[in-house]
């Protein structure tokens, strides 16, 4: 077609006919248009009404034949009733959605039957409100609801959602409270070294009142029912009512979430978290050391949260009612990660908090289990939880690709930094806390053996993050000498994970995690023994630590290292080197590891000041001879493994 001098090429198409013609290939007009007449009307078309949540043809007995109204209005009641203040003898009018708009269905007024006489306030200003209940959100809801609401939530580049957890980036052990009562009082480990510190029952009640009270008062609250422990035989059913979309989410990925079917007659939850963690506990209250206080009463089945809102409290808090109600069941709780190999050997990973759990339980040649919480019954080693919180600070992509991975759309990021234009997380930045984490549900890691359980161990790992640089990277242990190092818990708390730890302290934590027991140590040491013995279980001890040198000198023993160390235990290889005792702990330590530097392997070899290491060694000898002093007087199973337990610690 040639171009005329205006450089216009002719004939030139009428334009009239382009504007009637239908052009080829695109729809015309009438395809491209929405059938809304008004923006309110297009906005309705965009979200369409959720299938019931408890199916009509559900099949659990007593509810199939309610309707879905009446299966909400039976679920409203019961949330009516966590709700409930004890004063005032009725649970809120609670109704579900956000005040926000859309509709709802108002429940009447809850009588409750509760244990405390108490003078009965027909009316107050929170029994006058209606109380919005946001019920088991979806995250994409909960992101709406904390980037809409809650100030410091952000979208990060890979999707996932960056929170702050306030004042509090860690748990508080010193403001954690029980309550003594005349069943606990004999049950719990109380006194030297326990971490339960008590309170009575009015006490718990009073601050149970402030969180239901400031609860209350509240437009909305957030409620999650969901489940603990993946073996079917032992689940505990758990309410968390929370206050922010942020820890609504957070459980959201650390519980196990229901199916509808088992939501259906999910009924009166075993246990229910009320955390109103953004408000202060009265701190002239009794038994209260700030304005934190975390409390739970295992008579009521109840945890208050007041003054933290680190999410971690929440996990821990349910992980401790667990160490109590295992135990009762000869069940055996674990403050330990677990992964499965191809061919079902199956590894148990203890530590305090971050010795490497989460970072060694992910292993993109295993099946992962669980990283933080698991129970060891006569069937099976089950994860208690639905999800993982893993310490990000220095996480990168090359080191564990797994756990970076994972961070995407649902992912809690707490407590990092980010860049404000690009979202792009910092992990190096410790602007905030040291303590940084990200909280995602188990199955965003890919080879993640759903559901969470899976046969006996083979291999029990005790981490140890020996900041003094003495221990080696790996010895085998007996039984015995399991036992010791279990009971004993030594590492140096990471600087961060616990409120006001700063550099890393050699500390001695009883089972891998006393903050976490309800029990005297010795009960659990015993069942371990036990479980091992009969499964024929081998002991190993890892440094995650320091070698070459202590803390500030010598380095972190390299991941890579440490990883090449795990793997020689998982394929069985290890148990064929020859070993050497060393002096003092008396470890076996074996000769060589493919892979692994020989001269780290024995502990002298790696510090070039030998006087100096002597001296560190049995510095550190005697403070795990002061630390177990406490268990002595103890019994362990038969009397005759105290006398071995004794005997296998440091002799010098
Ligand atoms: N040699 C090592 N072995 C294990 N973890 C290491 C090692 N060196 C550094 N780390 C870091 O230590 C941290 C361990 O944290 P994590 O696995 O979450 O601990 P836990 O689950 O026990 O609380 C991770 O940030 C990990 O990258
Ligand atoms: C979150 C905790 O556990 P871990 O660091 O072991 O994951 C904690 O100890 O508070
Ligand atoms: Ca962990
Ligand atoms: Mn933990």
């Amino acid at each position: 077609m040639a171009a005329n001098r205006t450089g216009v090429t002719s004939p030139r198409t009428p334009l009239k006919s382009i504007l009637t013609e239908k052009a080829k290939g695109i729809p015309n007009d009438s395809a491209g248009t929405v059938k809304a007449q008004t923006i309110e009307e297009l906005h309705s078309l965009q979200r369409k009404r959720s299938a019931p949540n408890t199916p009509l043809q559900g099949t659990a007995g007593a509810f199939a034949k309610l309707s879905e109204d009446e299966r909400q209005r039976q679920q409203l009641q019961s949330i009516s009733a966590s709700l409930a203040s004890l004063t005032r003898g009725t649970g809120p009018k609670v109704i579900r959605g956000d005040p926000g708009g859309g509709k709802y269905e108002a429940v009447s007024h809850v009588a409750h039957h509760h244990h405390i006489e108490a003078p009965v306030i027909s009316v107050s200003d929170s029994s006058l409100k209606f109380t919005h209940v946001l019920y088991n959100l979806s995250p994409g809801e909960l992101y709406e609801q904390a980037l809409k609401y809650e100030k410091g939530s952000f979208l990060t580049s890979t999707g996932a959602l960056a929170t702050l957890s306030g004042a509090k980036t860690g748990r508080s052990p010193r403001d954690k409270r029980v309550v003594i009562d005349d069943t606990t009082q004999d049950e719990l480990w109380w006194g030297k070294g326990s971490p339960n510190i008590e309170m009575d029952e009015h006490t718990f009640m009073v601050n149970r009142e402030r969180a239901v009270d400031y609860l209350n008062s509240l437009d909305k609250v957030f409620v999650n029912d969901q489940f603990l422990n993946w073996d079917p035989k032992n689940r505990i059913k758990v309410r968390i009512v929370s206050c922010r979309a942020y820890h609504s989410l957070f459980m959201h990925n650390m519980c196990i979430r229901p199916t509808s079917e088992e939501l259906e007659n999910f009924g009166t939850p075993d246990f229910t978290i009320y955390n109103a963690g953004q408000f202060p506990c009265n701190r002239y209250t009794h038994y209260m050391t700030s304005s934190t206080s975390i409390d739970i009463n295992l008579n009521r089945k109840e945890m208050v949260i007041l003054g933290t809102q680190y999410a971690g409290e929440m996990k821990k808090g349910l992980f401790g009612l667990m160490h109590y109600l295992m135990p009762k069941r000869h069940i055996l709780s674990l403050h330990s990660g677990c992964n499965m190999g191809k061919d079902g050997d199956v590894a148990l990973f203890f530590g305090l908090s971050g010795t490497g759990k989460t970072t060694l339980s992910t292993d993109h040649n295993r099946f992962l289990i669980g990283d933080d919480e698991h129970c060891w019954s006569d069937d099976c080693v089950s994860n208690i939880e639905g999800g993982c919180y893993a310490k990000c600070i220095d996480l990168s992509k090359e080191k564990e690709p797994d756990i970076w991975n994972a961070i995407k759309f649902g992912t809690v990021l707490e407590n990092v930094v980010f860049d404000e234009h690009t979202r792009e997380v910092d992990y190096t930045d410790k602007s905030v806390t040291e303590n940084t984490r990200a909280a995602y549900p188990i199955e965003f890691i890919p080879n993640a053996k759903i559901p969470c359980f899976c046969p006996h161990p083979k291999n029990v790992i005790l981490l140890a993050c020996d900041a003094f640089g003495v221990l080696p990277p790996v010895s085998k242990l007996s039984l015995a000498q399991t036992m010791y190092h279990f009971i004993s818990g030594y590492t140096a708390l990471v600087a961060g994970t616990v409120d006001g730890i700063k550099e890393p302290t050699a500390t001695f934590s009883a089972c891998f995690g006393a903050a976490f027991l309800m029990l005297h140590p010795t009960t659990y040491a015993a069942m371990l023994a036990e479980k091992m013995h009969e499964h024929g279980a081998t002991g190993w001890l890892v440094n995650t630590g320091w070698c070459g040198g202590s803390y500030g000198s010598g380095n972190r023993i390299k991941l890579p290292y440490t990883r090449k160390i795990i793997n020689a235990i998982h394929s069985g290889s290890l148990l064929k080197a020859t070993y050497e005792k060393t002096e003092v702990f008396g470890l076996k330590i074996p000769s060589e590891i493919e892979g692994v530097p020989q001269e780290i392997l024995r502990p002298e070899n790696a510090w070039a000041d030998k006087e100096a290491y002597k001296n560190t060694l049995l510095k550190l000898a005697g403070l795990f001879k002061n630390n177990f002093e406490t268990f002595t007087e103890y019994k362990i199973g038969e009397d005759k493994l105290t006398e071995e337990i004794l005997a296998a610690g440091p002799i010098f």
